[in-house]
């Protein structure tokens, strides 16, 4: 069994951060609400506790503050900004407001040697995040550097082995930052770096079986990583419990359901039932050529196909998603953001309050590496755990204005051929989303003497590290050559390739 580190969550926006760099320290974490008491974290017998930042000022009454017992475990705590002023307040120091509040890049300077500064240089770049300080320490503890703006940046109590950092190690624009937190893991907390993502595979399924008990689950299984890798794990905790739910709703690439099936029944023997919904799909499509309406349209059928066959499985309890963290951020972001109403993004998340299921989400602390990780290690083919991602509502955002089935089935040719060139150059590796755009637009060409009057094919390319930004590729223009010759002589009804050259922002990834 590995050591546990516990990070006790006082809502700061990158505490799953720091539980991801701990797992690239090879060394198990747990994420504990603040509020866990010392008695819990004794019989998860932890070897260490980090306290998250946070967005609270430990100078409000009511602030959330942790169990006091926990600094009587004699186990090492590291405090990480509101982490390291709650021990600032609690320990016997002083914290109050500062003149100039800290935000973004700052240097720290070190003034002596200490346990978690450890082989650093003398003076580094780091991340800051608040408008509280320290200003007196608690008695045991000692300044070991500072910022411009706080002589307490970094503070010691070797005896104790308490420790606090005013700025964000865990951030990668911190640099060293993963050193500072190794040797907090590894010199401070003495843990053995041998925890691997397979041991996250036994402890998720064993949670995933002491949450599920007896009961069903359904997933909707797209065939793009997240819900893959989810119905991989799933199956291997609870086998027949489990349910997959594909719905085809017409606006698929090609062949993409009979890949699914063949990777999920016959692969893996997962209870897979398909909802062949293209009909129904493109019947409430018809005529809507509003992004926003098309959209909406396209989620509410998912839901009901969804419903329907739940209606037939008979008593489900759980409805499992494969939600990541970047999800959660993002839409905790979108409530108070207008600018997230840019795209309705189709989501799954509007069933469980009309369907009163529980919701089962193994993935809600991961990242997308770590869950191709995960897909990796649970065995899924390497075509399925490096897929581009794919968006729920499909081909229907990326044929623009109204839908029509000759138009998807254009579509869907040309975006066959965009791939299979991607992934015979070995360029599909290395970006983030490639396909194709229908344009329902039509231009003259010359094709064997004959005049043409045909639509058009748009290429997009794009890399991103997580969608929020991105730029166009620069695919090679022989690469680009041989894909705009074969779709313009391969697909029926197109004599015109575009490439689109627009980043994002201010463009957007998809086209609608
Ligand atoms: N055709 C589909 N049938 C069933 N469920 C679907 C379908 N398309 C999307 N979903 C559900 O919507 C969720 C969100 O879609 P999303 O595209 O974000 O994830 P994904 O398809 O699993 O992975 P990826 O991001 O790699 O495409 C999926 O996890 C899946 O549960
Ligand atoms: O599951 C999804 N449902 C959606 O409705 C949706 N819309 C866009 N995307 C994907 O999200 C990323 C960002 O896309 P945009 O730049 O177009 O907003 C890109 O990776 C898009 O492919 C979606 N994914
Ligand atoms: N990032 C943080 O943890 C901020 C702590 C506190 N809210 C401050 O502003 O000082
Ligand atoms: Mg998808």
């Amino acid at each position: 069994m590995s050591q546990t580190i516990a990070v006790l969550d006082f809502g700061s926006q990158y505490t799953q951060v720091i539980a991801r760099r701990i797992r690239e320290c090879n060394i198990y974490s747990r994420i504990f609400p603040y509020s866990v008491t010392a008695a819990e974290l004794r019989k998860a017998n932890v070897s260490g506790i980090i306290l998250s930042g946070g967005p609270s000022s430990v100078l409000t009454k009511g602030s959330p503050r942790p169990d006091k017992k926990i600094f009587q475990l004699g186990v090492p705590v590291l405090g990480i900004c509101y982490g390291l002023q709650l021990m600032g307040k609690l320990l016997g120091g002083d914290v109050a407001k500062s003149d100039r509040r800290e935000y973004g890049r700052g240097r720290l300077t070190i003034k002596k040697k200490g346990r978690l500064l450890k082989g650093l240089p003398k003076s580094i770049k780091v991340w800051n995040s608040h408008g509280d300080k320290v200003t007196a320490l608690p008695e045991g503890f000692e300044p070991i550097a500072g910022t411009e703006n706080s002589d307490y940046a970094v503070i010691e109590d070797a005896t104790r082995n308490f420790y606090g950092l005013q700025f964000h190690p865990e951030v990668v624009h911190s640099e060293r930052g993963d050193d500072i937190i190794k040797n907090f893991l590894v010199g401070v907390c003495k843990c053995k770096q041998d925890w691997k993502m397979s041991n996250y595979v036994d402890q998720a399924i064993q949670d995933i079986r002491d949450q599920v008990g007896d009961s069903r689950v359904i997933l909707g299984l797209s065939g793009g990583v997240d819900s893959s890798v989810a119905a991989a794990l799933i199956h291997r905790a609870i086998g027949d419990q489990l349910t997959c739910v594909f719905v085809d709703n017409g606006l698929l690439r090609l062949r993409e359901r009979d890949r699914v099936e063949q990777v999920f029944r016959d692969h893996f023997h997962v209870d897979l039932r398909v909802a062949k919904s293209g009909k129904r799909f493109l019947k409430a499509l018809k005529g809507v050529t509003d992004p926003e309406r098309k959209r909406k349209i396209i989620g509410k059928i998912f839901v009901d196909v969804f419903e329907d066959t739940v209606k037939k499985i008979g008593d489900v309890d759980f409805l499992a998603q494969g939600t990541l963290y970047p999800d959660v951020i993002e839409s905790v972001a979108i409530d108070g953001n207008p600018a997230a109403l840019i795209k309705s993004h189709h989501n799954v998340g509007g069933l469980p309050k009309r369907m009163k299921l529980k919701l089962l989400e193994p993935f809600r602390e991961l990242f997308k590496d770590e869950v191709r990780a995960l897909g990796k290690e649970l065995g899924l083919p390497d075509e399925m755990i490096w897929r581009h991602p794919f968006p729920g509502p499909g081909l229907g955002v990326r044929v623009m204005g109204e839908i029509k089935k000759s138009y998807l089935d254009t579509l869907r040719e040309a975006d066959a051929i965009l791939l299979e060139e991607m992934k015979r150059t070995g360029y599909y590796s290395k970006v983030w989303q490639a396909f194709c755009v229908f344009l329902p637009v039509q231009t003259v060409g010359v094709m064997g003497d004959e005049r043409t009057y045909d639509y058009v094919i748009a290429l997009r390319v794009v890399e991103s590290v997580d969608a929020m930004t991105a730029d166009w590729a620069h695919i090679p223009h022989d690469i680009l050559q041989i894909i705009s010759n074969r779709i313009i002589n391969e697909v029926k009804g197109v004599n015109r390739v575009v490439l689109d050259i627009s980043s994002k922002p201010p463009s957007t990834i998809e086209w609608e």
